[in-house]
């Protein structure tokens, strides 16, 4: 199954330019013959979260209808990242995820909200989790700050994740966290990681790739540079059953002492 991640610059604060880069680039992977997109967090508007009321997607209208339509007329599965959204009078980071055929299969609000990054300010946090079924596969999707929390990533894989999804805007400055926290919750959940972030710079940070993919067994598969780029990965999914027969961490839980 081939994955493509969608490492890019976002521009602040404009939809319109950042809609346009994601049509182009996800023609792209199609026709690199990727068979998933992903794309990274808050790809609308970035983290220009005062001007929200002017620029966030109401009710993620004009994104699902991108997603969906370009999901059906290139025959791809899309993990949209995120995107901010407007709902029911707040604001969120949602994902949303089209399968083939342009269905929308499943829609998450980020669980965990960022105060150093203000999030806690603007936005509402979501209280569900994210699992969703692609090519007969259970997988998991969930925002940047949620990989802190290593509860949400074992609830996800315990729910029956093979592959978690995780788009973000993860500034370099804490890039050293990003990729240990993603390699531990690979291999502790003994599954798949996929992990988007950016490059670029905002008014309040810089960004520097580094976007990963992780087998089960906790080798990096792909690692982003520091710049755009499509990431390309041909995921072996019999790794997770092979890792989870090996050292079968699931079975030797202790559920009555925690
Ligand atoms: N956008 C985010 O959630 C950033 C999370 C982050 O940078 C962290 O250190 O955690």
């Amino acid at each position: 199954m081939r994955i493509a991640c969608i490492q890019i610059n976002i521009a602040f604060g404009n939809p319109k330019e950042n809609i346009r880069k994601v049509e182009e680039k996800i023609r792209k992977a199609a026709m690199l013959n990727a068979k998933i997109v992903v794309l990274p967090e808050m790809w609308n508007t970035g983290y220009d979260l005062t001007n929200l009321e002017l620029t966030a997607d109401v009710n993620g209208e004009e994104t699902k209808n991108l997603l969906t339509r370009l999901a059906k007329e290139l025959q791809i599965h899309i993990i949209g990242g995120s995107v901010s959204t407007k709902k029911n009078n707040h604001f969120y980071n949602t994902m949303y995820v089209v399968n083939n055929t342009g269905e929308l299969i499943a829609e998450y609000d980020k669980a965990h909200l960022f105060k150093l990054m203000d999030e806690h300010l603007y936005l509402a946090a979501g209280s569900s989790k994210n699992i969703f079924t692609l090519n007969d596969i259970a997988m998991g999707g969930v925002i940047c700050y949620d990989l802190r929390f290593p509860e949400w990533f074992r609830a996800h894989s315990l729910a029956g994740a093979k592959i978690i999804f995780v788009p973000a805007q993860w500034p370099a400055t804490r890039v050293d966290h990003w990729k240990i926290l993603l390699q531990a919750r690979a291999i502790e959940n003994q599954c798949f990681i996929v992990a988007v972030n950016r490059v670029g710079e905002d008014p309040n940070n810089s960004f520097n790739g580094n976007s990963m993919v992780i087998a089960p067994w906790g080798e990096v598969l792909w690692v982003g540079a520091d710049e755009e780029t499509i990431g390309l990965v041909d995921l072996n999914m019999d790794d997770v059953e092979e890792v989870r027969k090996k050292i079968p961490v699931f079975k030797d839980r202790r559920v009555d002492l925690y």
